[in-house]
């Protein structure tokens, strides 16, 4: 089948809070389609409104205004979702935590117990089905949390600072296990980060929020062969690219290279 070329179509999408103590513009309106498959980074200072972006395409926020369109036309679960901290039920296995979303669509149990344990296995925690989510390091549960959020098989994932709570070691190996997950399953990816490093190293594109209220300040395509690896961090296209993002963010008026929005 033909991919989509318009999996995710943002158009205009703004988002206003209404606080105790008045408005808040967290997003001024945001314009872009994002392709299936797509890899795409989004930086930008803390508040920029990058959370709130995330959980508008989800639908746990209503956007204030414009649209957004998923073509995700039959699918349950069009969007999975990844937070900073692992969201895990501490009172069950790992094993039961990744086949909860099974479990609660109705699948039966030797069919979920077959997704979950091919999943368990492809982000590499085979040997711990059993083990209960307190019984792992902090990296391993967030491993477990990115087996959840694929096992009803969402064809979008949305991450919110994954790796921000790992050490810089295991983050580098989370890197490369999700972008070996992303190839062998062909999901749209959307991960916000505040590392320019990571956001180059993993994306087709990065999208660079301005600060508050955050608005969609330009996309860099990146142009670094795949696969990724330890050449890509020696590659002076990619230290070329890391170097402007910090330009981009440090500055919000600097000139970029980037495709304006
Ligand atoms: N439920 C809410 N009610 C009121 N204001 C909110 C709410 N959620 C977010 N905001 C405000 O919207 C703005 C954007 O917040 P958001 O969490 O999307 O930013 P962010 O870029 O993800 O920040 P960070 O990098 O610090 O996680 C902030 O000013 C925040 O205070």
């Amino acid at each position: 089948m033909a991919q989509s070329e318009r999996m995710i179509d943002i158009a205009g999408v703004h988002k206003t809070f209404v606080a105790d103590h008045g408005t808040v513009t967290a997003l001024e309106p945001v314009t872009i389609t994002i392709k299936e498959g797509e890899f795409i980074s989004i930086v930008g200072p803390s508040g920029c409104g990058k959370s709130t972006l995330l959980r508008l395409i989800s639908g746990l926020d209503q956007a204030t205004g414009g649209t957004i369109t998923l073509d995700t036309a039959g699918r349950k679960r069009p969007v999975g979702f990844v937070f900073q901290e692992p969201v895990l039920l501490p009172w069950k296995t790992i094993l039961e935590n990744v086949r909860f979303p099974l479990d609660t669509a109705g699948v039966s149990r030797a069919e979920a117990d077959k997704i979950a344990l091919d999943l368990i296995k492809m982000v590499g925690l085979e040997g711990f089905e059993k083990a209960l989510p307190r019984q792992l390091s902090g990296g391993m549960r967030q491993r477990a949390a990115i087996a959840r959020s694929l096992s009803d098989d969402p064809p979008i994932l949305l991450m919110d600072e994954p790796f921000s709570a790992v050490d810089l070691l295991t983050r580098d190996t989370l890197n490369d296990e999700l972008l070996r997950i992303w190839q062998s399953t062909g999901k749209t990816i959307l991960l916000v980060t505040h590392s320019v490093d990571e956001a180059a190293y993993l994306a087709d594109r990065v999208m660079v929020m301005t600060a508050r209220p955050g608005k969609l300040k330009c996309v860099h395509k990146v142009d670094l062969a795949r696969p990724r690896g330890e050449d890509t961090k020696l590659d002076p296209a990619y230290h070329a690219l890391v170097a402007q993002l910090r330009r981009d963010l440090r500055d919000p008026h600097s000139a970029t290279s980037g495709e304006a929005h």
